[in-house]
């Protein structure tokens, strides 16, 4: 049995201190996926007594774009604290994380709560308030990114912050599996990509993650931010680096790292 509560402590101090560990599924080769999801929420926990809380959940490896370049083939989840989420408007100092990447997705925020196990796509879309174009900041306190799926899910699904773009868009306004994505590395298109490469359905990752997170008696609430999942691969941050993404009928999200 792996002790949970000392690994979180670990992946917390990794990511204080820019040190990053070993892979967990080296040095704990029998670790269970529940194993990874408790030692995600001791991390969660450590982080709890400074101070943050929970601002809402992501969904990873929803797409194949980013399950081929991690090499894991199903979704999982993580945390997003309070203090994780950057503003659009200043830049955020790259220097702050281990190997940091940025990927871009369409966030929901939540008006309702949603619990349970038989949640479908229409119970998902009445929870939500508004559709959002996001950035996520992923980055690996497991050394060079060596990750299988229950390092990930240990490291809070390698979470390490959000952007939200300033437009809001009600789920009646918009088809979002057709919207069309367009990512930009300092003013030069570097890639594209489609909302139905999340699950066919962005919708469908968040039905996913109320069914995941109710096996360990989680709910998301009124008022989290949900990111769904990247639809293109992440890419690799330098400072200096400003990344833009467009998203047809939803807006915009930039974020500039120093
Ligand atoms: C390792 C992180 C993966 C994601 O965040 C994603 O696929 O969106």
């Amino acid at each position: 049995m792996v002790i949970t509560k000392l690994l979180g402590e670990e992946i917390y101090e990794a990511e204080k201190t820019l040190k990053p560990i070993p892979p967990i599924t080296e040095s704990h080769p029998g670790i269970t996926v529940d194993e990874a999801y408790e030692t995600q929420l001791q991390y969660v926990e450590r982080r709890f007594a400074d101070g943050t809380r929970v601002a809402g959940k992501k969904i990873g490896l929803t797409s194949k774009a980013m399950q081929e370049m991690l090499g894991v083939d199903r979704p999982d989840y993580g945390h997003i604290l309070e203090d994780m989420i950057f503003s659009e408007d200043t830049p955020v100092d790259a220097g702050r994380f281990i190997a940091p990447r940025v990927e871009f997705e369409i966030a929901f925020i939540l008006k309702q709560d949603i619990n349970g196990a038989d949640v479908t796509v229409e119970n998902v879309a009445e929870a939500i308030e508004f559709a959002v174009p996001a950035a996520e900041i992923i980055d690996s306190r497991i050394r060079d990114w060596k990750i299988k799926f229950e390092d990930t899910v240990a490291d809070n699904g390698s979470s390490a912050g959000a952007v939200l773009g300033n437009t809001r868009v009600p789920l009646a306004d918009i088809a979002l599996p057709s919207v069309r994505m367009e990512v930009f590395k300092n003013g030069e298109k570097i890639n594209e990509g489609q909302g139905s490469a999340v699950l066919g359905n962005p919708l469908k990752a968040v039905v996913w993650l109320a069914e995941a997170l109710h096996q360990y008696g989680i709910s998301l609430k009124a008022g989290e931010v949900i990111l769904a999942g990247a639809l293109t691969k992440a890419e690799d941050v330098r400072s200096g680096d400003t990344f833009k993404a467009t998203f047809d009928g939803l807006g915009e999200v930039k974020v500039t790292f120093s």
